[in-house]
């Protein structure tokens, strides 16, 4: 069963159509990229996929949910139980330590503070982060997005999503970043869907689709992840 199914969703704005029948589906292991043009729909779409809004047409199921069904609450619970998020440049707490960080989502899931700032201890050092006790804000673009990712690891998600995760970083942090973001299918098993106007970002992906005139249409197929 795939990870994220975006059913025939279409989606307006006032009479503006920004989603015109989109379908796609990922699997567990599985990266997709999302590409197109500024204004092509890639937020829009990325923010129904996560349940953030809801379409005007069609369905998103999420771990085997329909998020676009559930309450604003429910799928606030759906995210944080079964979705990891990494933004342009990090999305930290300024003021938080990358292990702290790291271990808020745990805290926010309930578990205890020590077993948490463990998990988030040991996460950071499999991503090659050394410093687990400077603030966020005195960290690298390139630590930062790592601290982001360890982060976006930390409740053991069925599908991590990246929105233009690399935007803020020069081109050797980004093809680093790359490297961690690409391996998390294989080594977390999970799903990676990410959302990049860059070509050497989003040709990594097993499967690259670009959005156009609010159509999704393929652009590299490599395999493993398909349209249903
Ligand atoms: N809340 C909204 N209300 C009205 N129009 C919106 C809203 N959000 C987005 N749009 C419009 O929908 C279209 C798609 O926007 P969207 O932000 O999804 O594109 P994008 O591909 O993510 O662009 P970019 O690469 O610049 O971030 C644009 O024309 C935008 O102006």
């Amino acid at each position: 069963m795939p990870v994220v199914l975006v059913d025939h969703v279409s989606h307006s704005y006032g009479r503006r159509q920004v989603l015109d029948d989109v379908s796609l589906a990922v699997e567990a292991g599985h990266s997709l990229a999302i590409t197109g043009k500024t204004g092509s729909g890639k937020s829009t779409l990325l923010s129904i996929m996560i349940g953030l809004e809801r379409p005007s047409r069609g369905a998103v199921s999420l771990a085997g949910v329909e998020i676009s069904r559930l309450s604003r609450r429910r799928a606030a619970r759906l995210r944080l139980d079964h979705l990891g998020m990494v933004f342009q440049a990090g999305e930290l707490i300024p003021t938080l330590t990358a292990r702290e960080n790291a271990a808020l989502p745990l805290m926010l899931a309930g578990r205890k503070g020590a077993e948490a700032l463990d998990r988030a201890d040991h996460l950071l050092s499999t991503l090659g982060v050394d410093s687990p006790d400077v603030v966020a804000e005195s960290l690298s673009g390139g630590e930062k997005q790592r601290v982001a990712i360890a982060r976006a690891l930390a409740n053991e998600p069925a599908v991590v999503v990246a929105d233009e995760p690399t935007a803020a970083l020069d081109e050797r942090t980004r093809d680093d970043v790359c490297d961690l973001l690409y391996s998390l299918p294989v080594t977390a098993g999970c799903a990676l869907v990410v959302v990049s106007h860059d070509a050497a970002v989003s040709g990594r992906a097993d499967r690259a689709l670009t959005l156009d005139g609010g159509r999704l249409i393929e652009s590299a197929p490599v395999g493993g992840v398909g349209l249903p």
